[in-house]
């Protein structure tokens, strides 16, 4: 078996921003060179092409793939591997084919949408003398049975090479592999499908090669290790057999066939191999015994507990238990001279363990999150003893005053944050959400602190950060000022903000830098040095800001409109079932099944998609434990009815016109209810059309009768009341999952009615079949844009919706200043149905457009600038 390994083709998957948190950070912090070493590492480790994917939201893809393959042909260790260009978006894999020096892979095509566009893009990967993955996926869906695998595939290889001449050895299959074991007996001959149809395509398509996704085969054992890899290992020997060479595979996940036990071997190869009906059971029967390397199951280890109580302490903070921990802190106070000396002395110790094993990557937020809740804990069952002396000061590293700005509801970032600085011996003065500068800056005199972190979500808070340092500025502050949260970034700091104010100012990206750049602003020695090398690379920053010239030439909003996308309305548009206004409720257990994990662990800074980040061999562990914690959580908010969800839908008829769509009360369309207005990608385009979301709507002077819709989701009623709960019992750690949670629950609901949409109140997809993972990956006709999202960044839209909809009286979901919804686990967004709509950037925007815009909604163009600011040049 290792021989046919090692002859295996291994495609590293770390340059993928959809994968890797780390290499999405990197790339929209624009810091290119360190993502090279991601791309470097992946080629040192093995890696015989690396798949480099930038597929997102906040991202100018094209250009984010064109910088960094063009980065990548100037490094001869990294480019000496093929590159394979993955990407759902044509426009990305093109600028990609373009770019790419040597060899490209295109990852993928399909007959998804039809024979011509299939063709199409293959003749332009043949022109560029590229291979492609191709997908087993045709007009009607996914192939998962091995007749539709092999059909699909034969019909892709006979149009490549028939009619186009595309050369069978570059073509890859991608044949699907699909999870076995599920409990779900159709699945069961998913991994025979696989197997035999890759040896009939591979008898039948002379020269071609055949890939998958390895992982998926062993979803359901998801949290035992020793079976999935022994089933990774089975089915690869079989695989391998029938014809399959390529796979996106973790050698570190890869069982030696033959050293895999004899009982185990032969219980996965019934299941892989479909041998027998009871296979399932009896693979689950056995899985439990090889959980942990075979051993048997772990008793708790109690060893640590004899230890002396100083070291009990530090070790419970380490771990994060709680169980035992007010009693081991009340042994530590009956020894201890003064109750204030447990804490500085022990418990601050053990912190600052949590603080170096985080310093040092060997612990990871969740688990520092768990120990500040011990400590607080502790903390708490001392407080009493220390308030009865009288001189009982609590002495901390420094108080830091944090707040989400006024307009702003969004906290999970800034309290992970709080909790981490807390673990490193810091007082923290948290003023929550929505807190108007006066306030925050009158507190922070009042309670003396030293510095002030400012935190948002949403593009219209960054206006406000500035605004708060203009203060800091006119009323006299001297103490740093932090910056943090989604959409702020180093280059707005250094631009907006730090010009501002004269006091240091530094851009936090993530709570483990927090820690550092505190200890740094706190200390009398390090200040000064660190805040003149704050302040030079700010400079820099300005620097190379002013010089940077537009990626892309701009054109006038007449030539841009001159360019717009002309999809087909002449036939296709279905009537929705209903027109009008909807409110839907949905019970928190059907959302679960449409939870999209992995950005939730992104919030937790575990970087990974799910489910492969579970068998992550760093962070696997932690992962796991994660998402146990959140699905007790589930269990616990559905159980209790703590979380309720709400939402709204409307359907209506609606034209474009020019870059509106005008919205009517009926089909007569004579009554305008609304009219909703957007914008135009304004740089010059090489074949393609300057997109506008208006576009996917058939124009009123065409005639056509179109339609778009609206919705406004919550699953966080009752999130803020239940996270103060946890707060008040000293219990950050479920404070935040709650949110955590809440927030999944509402892009799940988001899916899910918009599934419902498509199938049903609108119902152009009535035979839409998706699995979980296609939805998430938006697999199905139509969009959903989100106003302050790129194709629609002006956050001020949000209003129509609520107009339209009456969303507060329907799910009593506010708007802020800022446009924020509240609770702050919403989303809400426009329903496109054309097949041809799709995500954008509206990027950068014009003067031309800017005042074209300000007309449209009878604004000033000081009100437009405001609004507008994130897509205007500086
Ligand atoms: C941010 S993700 C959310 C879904 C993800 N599965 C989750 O659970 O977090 C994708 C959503 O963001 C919005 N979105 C992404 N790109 C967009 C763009 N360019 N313009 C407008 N909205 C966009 C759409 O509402 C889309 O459905």
């Amino acid at each position: 078996m290792s021989a046919d390994i090692a002859t295996f083709i291994n495609i590293g998957e770390r340059t993928n921003v959809t994968g890797s948190a780390r290499f999405k950070r990197l790339i929209l912090d624009g810091e290119y060179e360190t993502a090279l070493d991601v791309a470097r590492q992946q080629v040192e480790n093995g890696a015989q092409i690396i798949d480099i994917n930038m597929d997102e939201a906040m991202l100018d893809s094209v250009e984010a793939m064109r910088t960094f393959i063009n980065l990548i042909a100037s490094e001869p260790d990294i480019s000496r591997v093929p590159i394979m260009i993955d990407s759902s978006k044509w426009e990305v894999i093109e600028t990609g084919l373009k770019c790419v020096q040597g060899k490209a892979i295109v990852n993928s095509i399909s007959l998804k949408e039809g024979e011509e566009q299939f063709l199409h893009q293959a003749r332009l990967i043949k022109r560029y003398g590229a291979a492609t993955v191709v997908m087993a996926f045709d007009e009607t869906g996914q192939a998962d049975t091995q007749t539709r695998k092999i059909e699909i595939c034969q019909r892709s290889y006979k149009l490549l090479t028939e009619k186009i001449g595309f050369a069978p050895e570059d073509i890859i299959f991608d044949p699907n592999i699909f999870a076995v074991a599920t409990g779900i007996e159709e699945h069961n001959n998913y991994a025979v499908d696989f197997i035999e149809a890759t040896r009939e395509i591979k008898r039948t398509c002379p020269h071609v090669h055949i890939s998958g996704g390895l992982s998926n085969i062993s979803f359901s054992f998801r949290g035992n290790n020793p079976v999935r890899e022994a089933m990774h290992s089975v089915f690869l020997y079989y695989a391998i057999r029938a014809g399959m060479n390529m796979a996106i595979v973790n050698a570190g996940q890869l069982e030696v066939y033959d050293a895999i036990p004899d009982e185990l071997r032969n219980a996965v190869e019934d299941v892989i191999l479909n041998r027998r009906d009871d296979a399932t059971e009896r693979l689950l029967d056995i899985a439990p015994k090889y959980q942990g390397d075979g051993k048997a199951a772990a008793q708790e280890d109690l060893s640590w507990r004899e230890a002396p109580v100083t070291k009990r302490l530090e070790y419970a903070l380490v771990k994060g238990i709680t169980d035992y921990i007010i009693d081991d802190t009340e042994e530590a106070r009956l020894e201890a001279e003064r109750p204030l000396h447990v804490i500085e002395g022990p418990l601050m110790d053990g912190m600052n363990v949590v603080g170096d094993l985080f310093g040092e990557g060997k612990m990871f937020l969740p688990q520092v999150v768990k120990s500040a809740r011990v400590m607080k804990k502790a903390v708490a069952h001392l407080q009493p003893y220390i308030e009865a002396e009288k001189d009982g000061v609590k002495s901390s590293n420094g108080k830091i005053l944090m707040a989400t700005v006024k307009g702003d509801v969004h906290d999970i970032g800034k309290n992970i944050v709080g909790v981490v600085l807390q673990c490193n011996n810091f007082e923290v003065i948290d003023m929550g959400v929505m807190v108007p500068c006066e306030t925050i800056l009158k507190t922070a005199r009042d309670e003396n602190v030293d510095m002030i972190g400012l935190s948002g979500l949403i593009t219209p808070s960054l206006d406000e950060m500035v605004h708060v340092a203009k203060e800091m500025e006119r009323q006299g502050f001297d103490m740093p000022l932090l910056i943090g949260g989604a959409t702020t970034s180093k280059a707005h700091t250094a631009v907006k903000i730090e010009q501002n104010y004269h006091g240091p100012v530094a851009y936090v990206p993530n709570a483990s830098r927090a820690v550092g750049v505190c200890q740094k602003l706190i200390s009398a020695t390090a200040r000064p040095i660190f805040a003149q090398a704050l302040s030079e690379e700010y400079e820099t920053v300005r620097a190379q800001h002013a010089r940077k010239k537009p990626r892309s030439k701009p054109v006038t909003l007449e030539q841009a409109r001159a360019n717009a996308a002309q999809p087909d309305f002449s036939q296709g548009i279905v009537a929705p079932q209903q027109l009008g206004v909807t409110p839907v409720s949905a019970d928190l257990s059907t959302l679960r099944e449409y939870i999209d994990w992995t950005p939730f662990f992104l919030t937790w800074s575990l970087a990974g998609k799910y489910p492969r980040i579970l068998d992550d061999e760093v962070i696997g562990e932690q992962a796991r434990e994660l998402l146990s914690d959140a699905n007790a959580m589930l269990d616990n908010v559905i159980a209790n009815s703590s979380l309720q969800a709400k939402g709204v839908i409307g359907l209506f008829a609606a034209n474009r016109v020019n870059d509106d769509i005008e919205i009517y009360a009926d089909t007569q369309r004579e009554a305008l209810l609304g009219t909703a207005h957007h914008l135009r990608q304004q740089t010059l385009k090489d074949n393609h059309p300057n997109y506008c979301l208006a576009d996917f709507v058939a124009p009123k002077s065409s005639g056509i009768e179109d339609y778009v819709g609206a919705f406004a989701v919550t699953a966080g009623i009752g999130e803020d009341d239940l996270a103060e709960q946890f707060i008040q019992a000293g219990d950050d750690y479920n404070a935040i999952m709650v949110k955590a949670v809440a927030d999944r629950l509402a892009e799940a609901f988001a899916e899910y009615l918009h599934e419902q949409v498509r199938k049903e109140y609108w119902g152009y997809a009535k035979d839409e079949a998706l699995s979980n993972e296609a939805l998430i990956r938006e697999k199905y006709q139509g969009i959903r844009p989100a106003p302050g999202y790129a194709a629609c960044p002006e956050h001020t839209e949000k209003q129509l919706i609520w107009d339209l909809l009456e969303v507060e009286k329907h799910t009593g979901m506010k708007l802020t200043e800022s446009y924020a919804m509240w609770p702050g686990a919403a989303v809400s967004g426009w329903y496109f149905a054309h097949p041809q709509a799709r995500y954008f950037a509206v990027a950068k925007i014009q003067q031309d457009q800017l005042a074209d815009y300000a007309q449209r909604k009878q604004w000033d163009m000081a009100m437009a600038t405001k609004w507008l600011a994130p897509n205007l040049h500086d």
